[in-house]
């Protein structure tokens, strides 16, 4: 394969008078893995997008092996040897990988019709060259989401693609998942594509980068080498020096606030997704809910607040049995939530900044009453939240689908914990969002623990969950296989996650050391090139 060398050349892109990218100078070598670092709202997107053909750069030059290109759609960037693995995929479900993977191939174009039998024999002869282990028989809607993400990593594959963006990759994956991934983008990255790698998270560009850009509002502001601490990564990366540690006191937990009592609940097709949970939240504490996703944190949530009826138990808050009122009571009732989808769930991505600040409470006092809405006091409101929250937002009047990924989810954040509440629920409550702006969102979860609010956390995440949670359940399967102090290891973490609940096992996992992101012994070609003056070069571990 030849590889390629690409360079973009003072880019700047313009949204009316927002400057998304500026001016930004960017090479990606041949057979390297380069890491773009920036905090919600930097830019990172926007670039990438510019790079694959679907924005036009206001001004700048992209050059592809020393010869300026223009790309007025993904495909001349595709002719051009670039393909885009976007965070939400763009496969159609009821089609096999190999359908899809040839779908809108320039050979199934010029054939007019797609050629199943060489679709399945493209396939394997990538799965064998990469090892991207996959069923090219497999309908795609079947298939885990990180097994989805491979069919997109092969269709850019068999477009010739040599370079190959990742935007935010991980977000959707489990820890395993992610491990593979790092394993798929090492090897192709060893055949000489290069490989951009958009993310937040410091383990992953610890584990994986062999150059790191870092971009802070619109502009590259240095470069980093992955041997640097997270503790520098981060604040390179926001601006100021971030505390990768979340500091509470120990909770207080007062009375019972919150149970499930033999909670089962369905999904749409009649399978038992949370099977007969039964839990106790006192005053003042945070229970973490961990687990892969799938294993019915998701229905868990639903149920409680009144988007899914349990086929069986009762849910109280306060004593109230609130097991069967609708979301809108459920609100009412002084549960705060915010959803793990927040584009389905979260925003409506039409309505304002401060609309959506207001969502659920745009019809009561002091922002209405019956139908009529007082503008005055949705917009005081937006000024307050968006100052509070640092919403990066070009005014409170855009509306939220056009902000970064991680500033709406800021704006759920903001509106939830935002009113008295007596419970807060919150999945994945920093998905997509940077070390600092992180760092604000935990703070605020344990100011209200310790205002006396029951808080429920459900993440993917393990830092996180261990970071915040003053308990922690373990979800398998739809029950809870253990409930553990935040003082457990990884490993009897990751055993129960797995639904190890063998006391012996876990008893022995208790001394083993800490299951990390396995960091490559020998990277390839770290460069640490001197083009930007605030590089940041080795140092101590990171705390996180
Ligand atoms: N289509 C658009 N119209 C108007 N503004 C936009 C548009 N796309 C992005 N922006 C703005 O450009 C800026 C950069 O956004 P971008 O999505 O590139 O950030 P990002 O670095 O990818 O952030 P995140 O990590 O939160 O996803 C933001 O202020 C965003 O609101």
């Amino acid at each position: 394969m030849t590889a390629l060398k690409l360079e973009l050349r003072g880019i700047t892109k313009r949204f009316g008078s927002l400057v998304a990218n500026d001016h930004i100078d960017l090479t990606v070598e041949p057979g390297e893995i380069h890491c773009l670092l920036g905090e919600n709202g930097a830019g990172k997107s926007t670039l990438m997008n510019v790079l694959y053909g679907l924005y036009e750069p206001t001004s700048g030059e992209i050059v592809v092996d020393g010869q300026p290109r223009t790309f007025r759609t993904a495909g001349d960037a595709i002719d051009a040897g670039i393909g885009m693995v976007h965070q939400h995929f763009m496969l159609v479900p009821v089609f096999t990988v190999a359908e899809n993977v040839m779908l809108g191939n320039e050979e199934t174009q010029a054939l007019g019709w797609l050629d199943r039998r060489r679709a399945r024999k493209k396939v394997l002869d990538l799965v064998a060259e990469y090892g991207l282990e996959v069923n090219p028989d497999a309908t795609v809607e079947d298939l885990p989401v990180g097994l989805q993400q491979r069919v997109e990593i092969l269709k850019a594959l068999v477009r010739d693609a040599k370079v190959l963006i990742l935007d935010e990759p991980t977000a959707v994956l489990t820890p395993q998942e992610t491990q593979e991934l790092f394993r798929v983008m090492r090897a192709l990255r060893d055949s000489g594509h290069s490989i951009v790698f958009i993310t937040h998270k410091l383990k992953e560009v610890k584990a994986v980068a062999d150059r790191i850009t870092v971009i802070r509002r619109g502009k590259v502001v240095g470069s980093a080498d992955p041997s640097s601490s997270e503790t520098e990564l981060a604040s390179l990366m926001v601006g100021r020096p971030v505390d990768l540690v979340v500091h509470k006191e120990p909770a207080q937990p007062g009375e019972v606030r919150f149970t499930l009592e033999n909670v089962t609940v369905l999904d749409d097709f009649g399978n038992v997704q949370v099977d007969s949970v039964d839990l106790e939240l006192r005053e003042g504490e945070i229970l973490g809910v961990a687990g892969v996703q799938g294993n019915g944190q998701t229905e868990l949530t639903q149920a409680i607040l009144g988007l899914r009826r349990p086929a069986a138990g009762r849910i109280r808050l306060d004593g109230r049995d609130i097991t069967a009122l609708s979301p809108r009571k459920t609100l009412d009732a002084g549960v705060g939530f915010v959803p793990e989808d927040r584009q389905h769930d979260g925003i409506v991505g039409e309505f304002t900044v401060s609309e959506n600040l207001v969502l659920d409470l745009v019809t009561r006092p002091p922002y209405g009453g019956g139908i009529a809405i007082n503008p005055k006091k949705v917009r005081e409101n937006g000024y307050k939240r968006v100052e509070e929250f640092d919403i990066r937002t070009q005014s409170i009047d855009s509306p939220a689908g056009s902000l970064s990924g991680g500033n709406q989810q800021k704006v759920v954040v903001a509106r939830e914990m935002s009113r008295p509440l007596r419970l807060f629920i919150a999945s994945q409550p920093t998905r997509g969002v940077d070390v600092g702006a992180m760092e604000f969102i935990h703070q605020r979860i344990v100011a209200e623990r310790d205002v006396g609010t029951p808080v429920v956390i459900v993440s993917t995440e393990l830092d996180e969950v261990v970071a915040l949670a003053d308990r922690i359940a373990v979800m398998y399967r739809g029950r809870i296989v253990g409930i553990v102090p935040p003082t457990a290891t990884r490993e009897q973490l990751g055993l129960l996650m797995a639904g190890v609940e063998d006391p012996a096992l876990l008893e022995k996992a208790a001394t083993r050391p800490s299951l990390e992101l396995d960091v490559e012994d020998t990277p390839r070609d770290r460069h640490n090139d001197g083009d930007n003056d605030t590089d940041t070069t080795g140092g101590e571990e990171g705390q996180a």
